[in-house]
């Protein structure tokens, strides 16, 4: 799914009116018969509701809320902004509910807020590009201190500008949800910007999916369709040579783990052999615990000193638990500036190579670089905001034909053409030791399957989310620990082989 900025969505708005010949209060009948919906279930049917409308399509959108949750036998404060310049659809709307229903506000005004009501958050949407003026914090802090139970926010977070770098010092109405139209919207992809709301829910509102070639962007939001149009279709006649030997170089003295961890969730993932290379302490580990797999060992007990010849192996993974020793470190360098396949570079080889100077050209074309936000800055340096983050990386992706993935709550894989694709799966429950590790794995064992670095990564990230999300069903979050994730990849396998 494409996501694209506010005013793409606005002319999409336009397109579908024009080509369903529907007008623009039929579309905002739409959107709020959608949101009422949704909105149903997240309300006790006594709660008190507050719903707190704007001047434009998105207060448009609250006030029909109201008028359909009336209908339900809801109670329902309104308070609608002040204005001189209702939109057209917004003032249709204030007429179908009986003027003494509505108090109108001003911004310096003492509202006399009921406590612990549920707030509904429709002020603005996605029609603004610049901060708000300070005054709207003494609503959002009234709104705020009235200890609501919960608030929900229609389309965005109002005082949220969806594709610029917000400021913490931007007033904005902080909510507990967002039901935003169609797709979602690119800041509310950001780590920074979690503090707006803490979950945002799509509500498909029947744009016209025909115009939407026309809108031109980097950034796309992946879900199981897009995943299903490039999976591979196996052959019967297949045999283990087809789905690729991966080759898990890493480990040392007390962190053989990760490597059990690699190596099992490329074997889970599909290869046809799994080949790991650890200092001599790892053999009897390996062969132990993954008795699927085959050990190559290194000279040295401890640490890797000697990397090993790839040309043989169709996915290659390095780094996870391999130690920073001196030794290691230059031998590793040395090495990798020799190679000329594609690797998957984790953990320690990224941040071996964080202290080279222009480490980026010393890394083959169309490897995958795996970091965290602490690996990442590392190999970056600081970045002002999300925005800026993201257009660093996507420079040195393209100049370095190279593949990063920024990991996280929707992590983020930026390719080597310059796009950005948001994962849709996951959860809190990953944040686990050696969570890391099993999505090396899993992306090694893609390529070595066949795919290439961007599609390998791109279905990589969303498998193992959707293999953690399988998870939480029968592991609490708490308790999830990495090899369980690799446990439910086959799970994610059949959620993706079903058509529901
Ligand atoms: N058919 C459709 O199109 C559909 C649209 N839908 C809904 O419409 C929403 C978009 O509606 P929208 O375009 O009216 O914008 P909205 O977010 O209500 O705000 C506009 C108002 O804000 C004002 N304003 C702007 N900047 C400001 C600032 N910095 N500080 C203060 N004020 C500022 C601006 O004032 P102006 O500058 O024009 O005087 C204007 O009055 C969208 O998010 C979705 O909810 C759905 O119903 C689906 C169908
Ligand atoms: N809150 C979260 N939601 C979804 N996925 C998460 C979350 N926290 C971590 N993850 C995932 O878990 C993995 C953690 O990777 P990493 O920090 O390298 O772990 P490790 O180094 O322990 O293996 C990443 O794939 C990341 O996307
Ligand atoms: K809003």
């Amino acid at each position: 799914m494409k996501i694209i900025n506010s005013k793409q969505i606005k002319e999409w708005d336009q397109l579908t009116i024009k080509h369903q010949n529907i007008s623009s209060w039929d579309l905002m009948e739409r959107a709020v018969l959608k949101l009422t919906e949704n909105i149903v279930n997240d309300i006790p049917s006594k709660a008190p509701i507050i719903i707190f409308c704007g001047k434009g399509n998105n207060g448009g959108d609250g006030l029909g809320v109201a008028r359909e949750l009336e209908k339900l036998g809801y109670k329902t404060l309104i308070y609608i902004l002040k204005s001189e310049n209702y939109s057209e659809d917004n003032l249709k709307n204030q007429q179908l509910l009986s003027s003494n229903e509505l108090h109108f506000f001003n911004l310096n005004e003492e509202l006399q807020l009921p406590e612990n009501s549920v707030i509904i958050d429709a002020i603005f949407g996605i029609g603004i590009n610049q901060p708000l003026d300070d005054d709207w914090n003494s609503i959002f802090n009234q709104i705020e201190k009235s200890n609501p139970t919960q608030i929900i926010s229609i389309d965005l977070p109002s005082g949220f500008i969806a594709d610029l770098p917000m400021q913490k010092y931007f007033p904005c109405c902080k909510s507990n949800k967002t039901y935003t139209f169609q797709v979602p919207k690119l800041g509310l992809l950001f780590p920074e910007n979690q503090i707006y709301t803490d979950e945002f829910i799509l509500l498909d509102i029947g744009l016209e999916q025909n115009v939407s070639n026309e809108f031109e962007t980097d950034y796309y939001f992946i879900q199981k369709n897009d995943i299903q149009k490039f999976l591979k279709k196996i052959s019967k006649f297949s045999h283990k040579g087809t789905f690729g030997h991966t080759l898990i170089i890493g480990g040392s003295l007390g962190k053989i783990g990760s490597i059990v961890l690699t190596a099992k969730a490329a074997l889970k993932t599909g290869s046809g052999l799994v080949t790991t290379y650890t200092p001599q302490c790892g053999l009897n580990i390996l062969q132990t615990n993954l008795i699927e797999s085959m050990s190559l060992v290194d000279d040295s007990e401890k640490q890797i000193e000697y990397f090993p010849e790839i040309k043989i192996y169709q996915g290659v993974a390095v780094g996870m638990g391999m130690g920073q020793h001196p030794t290691t470190d230059a031998n590793f360098i040395n090495w990798i500036k020799n190679q000329k396949q594609p690797l998957v570079i984790d953990a320690d080889a990224l941040n071996c190579l964080a202290k080279q100077k222009d480490c980026f050209t010393l890394i083959p074309q169309d490897s995958v670089l795996t970091p965290h936000p602490k690996e990442l800055q590392r190999l970056i340096g600081e970045w002002e905001n999300d925005f800026e983050k993201l257009e660093k990386v996507k420079k040195l992706a393209v100049f370095h034909q190279l593949t990063f993935i920024i990991k996280g709550f929707y992590t983020a894989v930026i390719t080597s053409d310059g796009k950005t694709y948001f994962n849709s799966t996951g959860n809190w429950g990953m944040a686990t030791a050696g969570s890391g590790d099993t999505l090396s794995g899993i992306i090694a064992s893609l390529i070595g399957q066949g795919y290439n670095s961007s599609e390998a990564s791109i279905l990589g990230v969303y498998l193992h989310g959707l293999a953690g999300d399988f998870a939480v069903k029968k592991i609490h979050p708490h308790s999830l620990i990495a090899s369980n994730i690799s446990d439910f990849i086959s799970e994610a396998y059949f959620y993706l082989d079903s058509n529901f």
